[in-house]
């Protein structure tokens, strides 16, 4: 059944906001056909990851969504039946006075982030009474059926799958991006957050048999790659050598050719929330750059992944992984962790892809929401 939805995403730094929100919103309008209005406050965070869009509209439509810019100064509307404030962002006042006198109320729901702690399962799902008199609901993403589920779109893993089976698709796609990658070499996406170790890690590359080609999206990891050069800036579409290592910085693409890009690849370094899903979804082995958070908060939050993660590995590819994302993490030396992860490379590809296909059998995160409006509805 067609129900109407607004999410509100507001956009705290980076990209995982508006990531999140964006893909959740297609997808309920266009795999669900609900109605789906996404209220967006730095429209220009929404252009990165769908470059169609515009800065300057207040209201615009894409794949099925109307994309609305939430204005500082809020003008009355009428909520949806289904609101969903996105990680713990705040409703405008006028909006919320409007859901409390709206009949019926909207189910209202706080999105979490994504987490494999244990304690997401005991509060997914649990409501709070508000002094107005409506219930927010608190949805946590996660894995397990305990949990909300994880964001994927119902045809993500067949597209993927046929993809990474389509040699020519793929060289056209790099191609498109000015890489023409030689079958013998490894080939690496690197998104992260500045991090003092990179210089260990590329100068183990440069020293690998096996030649490394190292595909850098624009972004925050480039000073730290240009410290190392210690050259001229790289720009999108320049590339250099350094013994066995190729780079080539690129572009940053729209959303659905970042997943096209971690297909590609034979290993994945990524960061935040949603490029860490959709490496997962690749099936491919990653490199988990996490948002750090101030009070340490993120190393529980890291642990609790590896400890799922790693469950079904071999004792030595465990620790492999454990030991390179913790370095990587912390900015330590990578040259010592990167051999032992190397030699483990073969059981981490198997497991990448078991990884995906088990977490693929689960009930994802856009059809738990709906089922959860409809049971709310009921009730
Ligand atoms: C590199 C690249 C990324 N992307 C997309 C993929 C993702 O949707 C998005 C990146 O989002 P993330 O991976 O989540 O990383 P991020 O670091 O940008 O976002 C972070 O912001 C913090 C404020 C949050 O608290 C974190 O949880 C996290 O979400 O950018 C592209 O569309 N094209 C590109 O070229």
């Amino acid at each position: 059944m067609s129900r109407s939805w607004d999410i509100f995403c507001c956009v705290v730094d980076n990209y995982g906001d508006i990531g999140v929100t964006w893909r959740l919103a297609r997808q309920l309008a266009t795999e669900h056909d609900q109605r789906v209005r996404l209220w967006v406050d730095e429209l220009a965070a929404f252009v990165r990851l769908c470059p169609e869009a515009t800065v300057t509209a207040s209201v615009q439509h894409h794949a099925g969504v109307e994309v609305r810019q939430w204005p500082r100064d809020w003008q009355p509307v009428e909520p949806a039946e289904v609101v969903i404030e996105a990680f713990a962002c705040r409703l405008p006042a006028l909006f919320e006075a409007a859901m409390a006198s709206r009949t019926p109320a909207p189910l209202w729901l706080n999105l979490e982030y994504l987490s494999a702690e244990d304690w997401v399962a005991g509060c997914h799902g649990l409501s709070s009474p508000q002094p107005d008199g409506l219930q927010k609901h608190f949805f946590f993403p996660g894995f397990g059926p305990a949990t909300g589920g994880l964001l994927r779109e119902g045809d993500l893993l067949a597209r993927r799958r046929a993809f990474q089976a389509n040699g020519q698709a793929q060289q056209a796609f790099l191609a498109r991006l000015g890489v023409q990658r030689s079958p013998e070499e490894r080939l690496i996406s690197l998104f992260a957050y500045e991090n003092r170790g990179l210089a260990s890690w590329l100068e183990a590359l440069t020293e690998v048999t096996r030649p490394t080609r190292l595909l850098i999206p624009e972004g925050r990891i480039q000073a730290d790659l240009q410290a190392w050069l210690a050259g001229p800036a790289l720009r999108a579409g320049d590339s250099c050598q350094r013994g066995n290592l190729r780079i080539n910085v690129l572009p940053f693409v729209r959303q659905e050719e970042y997943d096209q890009l971690l297909w590609c690849c034979d290993l994945n370094a990524v960061r935040g929330e949603d490029s860490f899903l959709r490496a997962q979804w690749a099936g491919r082995p990653m490199l988990w750059h996490i948002y750090p958070q101030e009070d340490g908060a993120h190393w529980d939050k890291l642990q609790a992944f590896l400890d799922q993660y790693c469950q079904t590995l071999a004792p030595d590819a465990a620790r492999a992984v454990g030991e390179l994302w913790r370095a990587w993490n912390a900015g330590e030396d990578m040259a010592g962790p990167w051999q032992r992860w190397l030699a483990c490379e073969g059981d981490l590809q198997r497991h990448a892809e078991a990884w995906s296909s088990d977490r693929g059998a689960e009930t994802d995160l856009a059809s738990n929401l709906l089922r959860f409006s409809e049971r709310m509805r009921d009730a």
